[in-house]
């Protein structure tokens, strides 16, 4: 960096070091200029000095308390440089450890004149004034109930203490029943108060903000959203998300971790990552919105089972899961579908969506977008179905991947290429198989082996799906895409014989509530929202450059 590029410079003093700090319009740098003679370790002096992005720096503050302005190592020493040295400030920054993970670091530099000082803070202030994407005012939702009910605490031990830390101030409300936050949000609430809205909870919490927030967007925008093809105004606010939920995958699949502290960060720092969100319409009636997984049969019924055990936390996920496993249920019925352009990549090429991911970005302009409407709406009725795609068949599971669906349980999710802002979903169609043979798939959610690569189940890129559950009378008695080789082997069949998959139905699982009809019409609406996240950050880019 050149000389005329410095906003300030000085020598100061940091751990018994002498070092240059100089500020950059990006970044702070300081450097060992003078070896201490007091260092006990004998290790060479660092060649290299360390630097901290401006854009994750926390806050700055004059360090007043004597205790903090001198170096903790050695108190009793007299004659320290830090007494020539009295006056100090320290820099909070964003620091990466391992897995994602962020913490919030600090650094003091002492220095010989208080003007000095004060100046130091005043232009680190002055510098993360001219950040604005930086949220001041936030409103945060938090739910007492999700997860293992830790909300509260989480938020006032772990979040709380990093908000006021940089200056921003919230308004905060515990939710006090089911829907408290979506309709506050839908009917209140007074957006134009914030820059922001948080979200303390889990994927269920996260759906009820996202359903108050687009719903009254729409409302203020006179959109009307039982209109399937209906042109979606996208939201301002971001929403953050502190994760204290049972699965907690919108944030894993959008920071790599399911970390409060992290997450707050992330907010605090002014992330913007986009995201898709899929309408969901029953015969044209608006029912709800999806960001992670649209689930038909398997993880339809594990949610439906699992909310029986709520009192078990999110230990009923496992217990449903091993239940609805052993049911062994699949389904009959029609998807159709409306494959994506071939520029977004396919499921399995194994391009995975990451900060900055060139796909997501490569959406199609508004524009563009608009025209693709206004053709299809324009298209003649016999032409409505043109490109659509249509199978038939008996399913374990149908699942509909918006992104990822990562989470603690399985760490590269039910899509690992899905993307979180390319206009499309992965829609997954596990059919009928042995016991044995779901077992192999699902346990592939959890190692690096492929979870698509078995005979049974199929992954396509779509638009938009629509699935129509077989109508007992309608179906056909028997399957013609079943695989003839693979007859069930499972050894508790007998668990099977009162089931009657011509007229059984499951539920759909939308982002971990239950939706209310089996025959429904999706479609993604591109880059609707934002969160406080930037993507999952690749390993190069999670190292500060020292
Ligand atoms: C032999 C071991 C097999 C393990 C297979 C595990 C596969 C797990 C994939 C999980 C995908 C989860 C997608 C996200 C769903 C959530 O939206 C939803 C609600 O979350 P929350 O509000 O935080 O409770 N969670 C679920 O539906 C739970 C699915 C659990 C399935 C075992
Ligand atoms: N105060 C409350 N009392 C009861 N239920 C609530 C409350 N606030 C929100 N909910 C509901 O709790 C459900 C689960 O919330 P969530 O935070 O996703 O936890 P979990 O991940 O454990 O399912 C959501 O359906 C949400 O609407
Ligand atoms: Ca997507």
């Amino acid at each position: 960096m050149e000389n005329q590029d410095k906003i300030i410079c000085s020598e100061l003093f940091q751990k018994q070091r002498k070092v240059e700090v100089v500020l950059y319009p990006a970044v702070l740098a300081w450097k060992e200029i003078e070896k201490s003679s007091k260092r006990s370790s004998g290790t060479s002096e660092s060649e290299h000095g360390q630097t901290v992005k401006v854009c994750e720096i926390v806050a700055v503050h004059k360090t007043e308390d004597e205790a903090d302005a001198q170096p903790r190592s050695h108190p009793k020493r007299i004659n320290q440089p830090s007494q020539q040295y009295p006056h100090a400030f320290t820099v909070s920054y964003v620091r990466r450890t391992r897995q994602h993970l962020w913490r919030c670091a600090d650094v003091t530099f002492h220095c010989a004149d208080q003007q000095i000082c004060e100046q130091w803070v005043q232009v680190i202030n002055e510098q993360l004034s001219l950040l604005t994407n930086r949220p001041k005012n936030l409103l945060v939702y938090i739910n007492p109930y999700g997860g293992k009910r830790r909300g509260e605490r989480i938020y006032e031990q772990k979040v709380a203490p990093v908000f006021r830390q940089a200056g921003i101030f919230t308004d905060v409300i515990v939710t006090e029943r089911a829907n408290h936050a979506r309709d506050h949000l839908k009917m209140e609430a007074n957006l134009d108060d914030y820059d922001g809205v948080v979200c303390v909870g889990g994927d269920g919490m996260f759906s009820e903000i996202l359903h108050g927030l687009v719903t009254r967007i729409q409302t203020d925008h006179g959109v009307d959203q039982n209109q399937p093809d209906a042109e979606l105004v996208p939201c301002s606010l971001r929403i953050g998300i502190i994760p204290a939920g049972s699965t907690d995958c919108i944030c894993f699949a959008t920071q790599g971790t399911n970390d409060p502290v992290t997450s707050a960060l992330h907010i605090v720092v002014g992330d913007s990552q986009p995201m898709d969100v899929c309408s969901v319409h029953h015969n044209g009636v608006f029912l709800k919105y999806s960001v992670s997984l649209l689930g038909y049969g398997f993880y339809g019924d594990v949610l439906t089972d699992s909310e029986r055990n709520r009192w078990l936390g999110p230990a009923r996920y496992d217990l449903s899961g091993f239940k609805t496993f052993l049911s062994h249920n699949y389904y009959g019925g029609t998807v159709s579908f409306l494959p994506a352009d071939d520029n977004v990549g396919h499921p399995r090429d194994k391009l995975q969506c990451r900060s900055g991911c060139r796909i997501c970005q490569h959406k199609h302009s508004s524009k563009d977008e608009h025209d693709e409407a206004s053709e299809e709406k324009e298209k003649p009725a016999e032409d409505s179905d043109r490109g659509w795609n249509v199978i038939h068949g008996k399913f374990i599971a149908i699942n509909s991947a918006s992104m990822s669906c990562a989470c603690p349980r399985s760490p590269k999710g039910l899509s690992p290429s899905a993307h979180l802002a390319d206009g499309t979903t992965d829609l997954i169609l596990v059919r009928k198989c042995s016991r044995l043979d779901f077992f192999r798939h699902l346990l592939r959610h959890t190692n690096n082996d492929d979870q698509f690569d078995h005979w049974f189940v199929e992954v396509h890129r779509v638009r938009k799906f629509r699935f129509e559950p077989w109508h007992p009378d309608l179906a056909p008695l028997e399957d013609a895409s079943e695989h003839p080789e693979s007859p069930d082997l499972s050894p508790i069949s007998s668990l099977q014989e009162t089931y009657d998959d011509r007229t059984a139905e499951s539920s759909w699982n939308c982002d971990g509530e239950i939706l209310h009809h089996t025959a429904i019409q999706v479609s993604v609406q591109c880059q609707l929202i934002r969160l406080f996240a930037r993507g999952i950050e690749e390993q190069q880019d999670a190292e500060v450059a020292v």
